[in-house]
């Protein structure tokens, strides 16, 4: 698997973000800075209105100056609600756009690995990480173009209000903010930690939870519903232990700036008291103040919570950019097509290792003719579905060459091969949908005719007839409304269309009846006769369709000839084939 890159730093990643998410949307940016400054400059103008009512209002006792006042203050109401509703219309614009942005980069690079990244992964896992980092991501940036600088504009409105008033008290106020930062920085760090760890037991909870519900009639059977239920609940309480964890750090800078608005109120009122009686201040400069600080107070609040939250955004981010940086499948490049080519396979002294212990291929050294039947077998863990694997280019040899038609698959354009070969595995994975748009994923170009070709082979008739729909009948997810072999026979049909040059079932058969298997085996093997065919099987009734057996064993080729030649002189062949005679 390609190595993950280095983590940024978040620093780093803050200037990646705003370069690839906020520059491209520079025109919404730059709208949203006009509803940010609309927004900062009513607030600003609703503080120092205070100034006119009570001062032109009350102190003068004018009344008809009064609704001149009263025409103001709602004037600015109207403004700064219309800037405020602009402002969140486009925060919530950006957020989704860029979530929905990355969530599908995501899921397209997910898409593109190699089946190696899937390993030990279970699909809910990745589900959520697409989910999550995606999410993370719009809020980000949300939070740095949007919140903050509102917030901050707003501040500074408000500050200057504060400053026109009365300077010597804005300056005390404003020495008290170097200690917030302080004590913002230091939940900071403690928001990264705990957001790691929830992130991963987020993961761990989906595929726990997706685990045992996709496993139920095994939960069930097995009476695993307490083990399942205790194995859920451990993730919760943990995942519980993090989130509060993550709410104490972000929630105290709530009491934090509770406790400085109220340092600030108390010295206010005892410097106020002191400049009306000594220096003969008017009350509506100090209403005017005072009005300012309190409407301060709820941007400064929020900006303390959004550098907090933007903090554990951050490390989502990171992640994501990680996992988005990390190199594509080794298996992706390659240029050369396939069309005239005919399909022989060739394994040229192939050596496979998963890790660095045992080979799970030892010099295989081997050819197939193009059209030719193979039957792959072995006991299991002899490397049948590694033999496989290497065909269709899901890893490359760690030794020698692997060739279709003579060209080495490392050459080969990824689109070409797998237009080439078909896949027909025992587990057949169908998309919610009509059985004819799952046979149509085969070859979405293919005629009725092809289809209904298709439906013949793979011995789909009785059921298509039986079922209400016909063709159009609807397989539910997965295919849970149709029956396994039911199932295996739309994804032969599938593979069928397909026309490929090679075709490899493995196991594809294993949920059909003797006289299913037979009529589909006849058909696919009367047909496509171009084609190159690979079975494994473990099932001796496969075996008189095939023209030669390769025979593995951990790892190694120990036979590959007829079904015939290899019942006179191979031991393991036999005992595998009686075996399997007295299972029939
Ligand atoms: N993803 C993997 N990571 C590490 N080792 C693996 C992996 N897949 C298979 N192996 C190992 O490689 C060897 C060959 O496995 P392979 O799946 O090719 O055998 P098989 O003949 O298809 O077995 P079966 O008939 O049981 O499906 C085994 O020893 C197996 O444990």
């Amino acid at each position: 698997m390609p190595a993950m890159p280095a983590e940024a730093t978040p620093m780093q990643t803050t200037k990646r973000l705003l370069k690839e998410e906020l520059l491209p949307r520079w025109k919404l940016f730059t709208l949203n800075v006009v509803f940010m400054v609309g927004v900062s400059v009513f607030t600003g103008l609703l503080a120092w209105s205070t100034k006119r009512i009570v001062n032109d209002v009350f102190v003068s006792e004018n009344v008809s100056e009064a609704w001149m006042v009263a025409a103001l203050v709602i004037g600015i109401s109207v403004a700064k609600s219309f800037f405020q509703y602009g402002n969140s219309v486009i925060q919530t614009v950006m957020n989704r756009q860029i979530a929905a942005h990355n969530q599908r980069a995501l899921f397209e690079n997910v898409l593109y690995r190699d089946v190696d990244f899937f390993a030990g992964l279970h699909p809910a896992k990745h589900m959520q990480r697409i989910m999550m980092f995606g999410k993370s991501c719009g809020s980000v940036v949300v939070s740095i173009a949007n919140k903050l600088i509102t917030d901050v504009l707003t501040l500074i409105a408000l500050v200057i209000v504060m400053v026109r008033q009365d300077a010597t008290m804005s300056l005390i106020c404003l020495g008290l903010f170097p200690l917030i930062f302080f004590m913002v920085g230091r939940l900071i760090k403690s928001v990264r930690k705990h957001s790691k760890h929830e992130t991963e037991l987020l993961q761990v909870m989906a595929s726990t939870g997706v685990e045992s519900i996709e496993g139920i009639r095994t939960v069930k059977s097995y009476a695993l519903e307490e083990k399942s239920a205790r194995r859920f609940a451990d993730v919760v309480e943990d995942l519980e232990k993090r989130v509060v964890g993550i709410a104490k750090a972000t929630n105290a800078t709530v009491p934090l700036m509770e406790l400085l608005g109220g340092v600030v109120i108390g010295l206010f009122v005892m410097y106020a008291s002191w400049q009306t009686i000594t220096n003969g201040k008017t009350p509506g400069e100090f209403t005017a103040f005072i009005t300012a600080f309190l409407l301060a107070y709820q941007p400064a609040e929020r900006v303390s919570k959004t550098l907090v939250d933007i903090q554990k955004g951050l490390v989502h981010v990171t992640m994501m950019h990680q996992m988005l940086d990390t190199p594509q499948a080794a298996t992706r490049s390659g240029t050369l097509q396939l069309d005239d080519v005919k399909p022989s396979i060739a394994f040229e002294d192939v050596s496979f290792y998963y890790a660095d212990d045992a080979p799970a291929l030892h010099n295989v050294d081997l050819s197939i003719q193009a059209g030719e039947r193979i039957a792959i077998v072995g006991r299991s863990g002899a490397g049948k579905t590694t033999f496989i694997d290497l065909c269709q280019r899901f890893y490359d040899p760690t030794d020698g060459v692997v060739r279709l038609g003579g060209l080495d698959l490392r050459e080969v354009a990824p689109d070409a091969l797998r237009d080439g070969i078909a896949l027909i595995s025992q587990d057949v994975f169908l998309f919610d949908g009509s059985i004819h748009d799952n046979i149509l994923d085969g070859h979405p170009t293919a005629t009725e005719a092809q289809v209904l070709d298709a439906v013949r082979r793979a011995a789909l008739e009785p059921v298509i007839e039986k079922l209400q729909g016909g063709l159009n009948a609807a397989v539910g997810p997965n295919g849970s409304n149709l029956s396994g072999g039911q199932k295996q026979r739309v994804g032969i049909a599938r593979a069928l269309v397909k026309q490929a040059k090679v075709y490899i079932f493995d196991e594809a058969t294993s949920a059909l009846d003797g006289e299913n298997d037979r009529a589909v085996m006849e058909a696919v093997v009367q047909g496509a006769k171009d084609s190159t065919m690979l079975f494994v099987t473990h099932r001796p009734s496969t075996l008189e369709w095939v023209d030669r057996v390769l025979v593995l064993d951990h790892g190694r080729v120990v036979g590959f000839d007829t079904h015939e030649a290899l019942m006179v002189e191979n031991a393991l062949y036999r005992s595998l084939f009686n075996l399997e005679m007295d299972q029939a």
